[in-house]
């Protein structure tokens, strides 16, 4: 297979509502699709990294950038392309695993659709479908948290995720609790929004019985993690500090998480999402898959790799309308509480064309 382009297509998705977290407010979705062009068809790519670096260090337009100056030019002048071999060719660029992320998962959905294969039997997928949690954002008050937590265990939602901050965090934890009961799959995500010193205001939320605490300190403080483990019986499970199998390994062995949230962008695709699949599970430890508020391209892959066998907690696989009233895709619909996993070739779905040219902003055609 030989690659002849790349198409950038940057879209911009208006959000069903605001998405309050720990490091501001989300309206609209701004994010970078590819269109990997080869001399045997085409596959889709999506960069999940946001217009600012305040998820993680990676940006749309650093993204764009580092794709057009060094990976794609990379690429194409490493002979005929092989998706398991696209990281190796990559490696010499350091960091950048979001956009490294998306140019994988292009060659690797090109690949299989010529070859006539699904993203779930590549990746070694077990279920047909797979439960569904959901990620409610900090609200401006109580009530509206209860009506936003009352309306998604109405749909089916089977996990519900709070974000917190520090002023947000115990209170609407006990009236989720109070309201909903003992028996809700109930867990937080702080998004590094807590330092150790808050130890003791943390160890406050004992005794709800939450699944777990995500990354509650900052993305480099592994340590803190397990000194925090220590102080608290909520299990600790991290996302923005899982960024390889090799971070992985080490994080569970210095006692820093009992549960690893898997986002293939995060840590630079799907072919690694599965080795740290394979070392939580080593390990003992559960993974879920998490969610960047993919459109239906990132969210298929998505489905399909939650449905590997380690992935034995509900994951942030929402359904297309928790974010769009359109999605760009056949929607993803929740189904008694879970969404199916695609079969067809590649990841199975494809843009509908005239609903990506209504979210299109701009595209760039990078020549190779
Ligand atoms: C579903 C969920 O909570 N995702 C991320 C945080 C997040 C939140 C908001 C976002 C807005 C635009 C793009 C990416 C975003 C990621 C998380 O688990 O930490
Ligand atoms: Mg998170």
């Amino acid at each position: 297979m030989k690659l002849t382009g790349v198409e950038l297509i940057h879209v911009s998705m208006p959000l069903v509502s605001p998405f309050r977290t720990s490091f501001g407010t989300q309206v609209t979705r701004d994010l970078l699709l590819l269109r990997v062009v080869t001399d045997e068809g085409e596959g889709w790519g999506e960069c999940v990294t946001m217009p600012d670096p305040v998820y993680s260090s990676e940006y749309v337009a650093g993204a764009a950038d580092v794709l057009r100056r060094f990976l794609v030019p990379a690429l194409a002048a490493s002979g005929p392309l092989d998706a398991s071999r696209v990281a190796t060719v990559l490696a010499p660029f350091k960091g950048h695993r979001m956009a490294k992320a998306a140019l994988e998962m292009g060659v690797l959905d090109a690949e299989l659709r010529a070859e006539g294969r699904s993203f779930a039997r590549e990746l070694g997928a077990v279920h047909d479908r797979v439960p569904c949690g959901v990620s409610v954002g900090i609200m401006d008050s109580i009530p509206a948290l209860l009506d936003a937590v009352g309306g998604y265990i109405d749909e089916g939602y089977v996990r519900i995720k709070l974000k917190i901050e520090p002023g947000w965090d115990v209170a609407p934890v006990r009236a989720v609790r109070e309201r909903f009961g003992d028996d809700v799959l109930l867990q937080v995500d702080a998004n590094t929004a807590y330092t150790l010193a808050d130890a003791r205001h943390l160890a406050r939320l004992d005794p709800f019985e939450l699944l777990l605490i995500e990354q509650p300190l900052e993305e480099e403080d592994i340590l803190g993690h397990a000194d925090l483990a220590r102080q608290i019986t909520t299990p600790i499970c991290l996302d923005e500090s899982i960024t390889s199998a090799q971070s992985t390994a080490a994080a569970i062995r210095l006692g820093a998480c009992e549960v690893v949230n898997i986002k293939p962008g995060r840590v630079g695709g799907y072919l690694e999402s599965r080795r740290i699949h394979d070392v939580c599970v080593a390990n003992g430890v559960p993974v879920w898959c998490g969610g960047m508020l993919e459109t239906g391209i990132g969210r298929a892959a998505n489905v399909a790799l939650a449905a590997l066998p380690g992935f034995t907690m509900p994951g942030d696989t929402s359904a297309s309308d928790r974010y769009y009233r359109t999605d760009i895709t056949e929607p993803f619909v929740l189904d008694a509480g879970t969404l199916t996993v695609p079969t067809g070739p590649g990841i199975g779905v494809l843009p509908v064309p005239e609903l990506l040219a209504e979210v299109t902003t701009h595209t760039e055609w990078l020549t190779v």
